[in-house]
């Protein structure tokens, strides 16, 4: 393996990861580009965190940041010098001394529907069982086929997709995202278009956490190396708008909110819908704006808090419950 100018020779990154196989693939998927792109050497460190073990729904569990908070605390304590969310699950409040210090390009954001023989969602038959326990995918799919019975299901990715090849279900919608880290696109029957059924603030988008200290540190490191070689600004944009739609409306991971934000040639576009519970109703808002390369951060949770406000006087907080 040959070594970068910049790197420290010998240097070791020390990656904490969640034990679930999604998290587990989409670690060893950053510590690999990290070693192809900088040639600094990686090891995963496993962490057991409660939400893994227990099969409490996520409500109960006291909501945002089950998953989040034991990798944090390993951060924090020194076992680890960086540690890889799936974004979409991290609190958008900040964590006192750590700070993400990249995000990677994207996987496609889309929901895709795993149905039984290949079905599409408007070929399921009338009253068909369809899996999910996200109240946005509940109202999502009431809203185009409020004929199906919905089953609130929990467990990993593999186990949903057992509710399907068991016959248990009919189907179940999960993050395309997900399914292609671990190999399970072929499970995919439906792609669910973004404009139409907006995913969750910041799905398919990773983020790397790590100390606020090292990200600050002025010498080049193996950890700021691996950090610079990871990043892709314009995820960022996008997911930060996103995230910035959330925060501003003081939603959790259970509210029904979809956001999807994309930057192309220097203009953000944002959409953002909350839907009733029943899939009744929806309110849904789009923006733009102009980026500079230098001040897309602030430009994009301008955006995310100018369109949040945008919904709630349109009387988004009236038809769903939001935090
Ligand atoms: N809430 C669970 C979760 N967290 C991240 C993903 C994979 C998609 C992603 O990384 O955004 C999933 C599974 C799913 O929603 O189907």
């Amino acid at each position: 393996m040959t070594l970068s100018p910049a790197e420290t020779p010998g240097a070791v990154l020390r990656i904490g990861t969640r034990g679930s196989a999604l998290a587990l693939a989409q670690t060893g998927d950053v510590a690999r580009a990290i070693t192809e792109a900088t040639g600094i050497e990686t090891v995963l460190i496993p962490v057991t965190t409660h939400g893994d073990v227990t099969r409490a729904s996520l409500a109960s569990l006291g909501g945002t940041g089950v998953f989040a908070s034991a990798l944090r605390d390993f951060l924090l304590a020194g076992e680890c010098d960086l540690v890889v969310h799936s974004m979409k699950d991290l609190p958008t409040a900040a964590a006192p001394g750590l700070a993400i210090g990249a995000v990677p390009v994207r996987a496609d954001a889309r929901d895709a529907l795993c149905a039984r023989d290949g079905l599409t969602l408007a070929e399921l038959p009338e009253g068909a069982r369809v899996g999910t326990g996200s109240p946005r995918r509940i109202a999502q799919l009431r809203r185009r086929r409020p004929d199906l019975e919905i089953v609130d299901i929990r467990g990993n990715i593999d186990t949903r997709l057992g509710f399907v090849t068991s016959g248990e279900m009919d189907a179940v919608v999960l993050a395309v995202a997900g399914l292609e880290r671990l190999g399970r696109e072929a499970a995919i029957t439906e792609r669910f278009e973004l404009d139409a059924w907006p995913p969750a603030p910041a799905q398919g988008a990773l983020a790397i956490e790590v100390r606020a200290a090292d990200l600050a540190a002025a010498e080049s490191t193996p950890i700021r190396a691996a950090l610079a070689a990871l990043e892709h600004a314009a995820t960022r944009a996008e997911a930060d708008a996103e995230r910035a739609v959330l925060a501003r409306l003081e939603a959790g991971c259970a509210a029904p909110i979809g956001a999807h934000a994309v930057l192309t040639e220097a203009t953000l576009a944002l959409h953002a819908a909350v839907y009733a519970p029943t899939g009744a109703e929806l309110r849904e808002q789009t923006r733009s704006a102009r980026v500079s390369a230098g001040a897309a951060a602030d430009a994009a949770r301008g955006l995310g808090i100018e369109l949040a406000d945008a919904l709630l006087a349109d009387g988004a907080a009236t038809i769903a419950p939001l935090n």
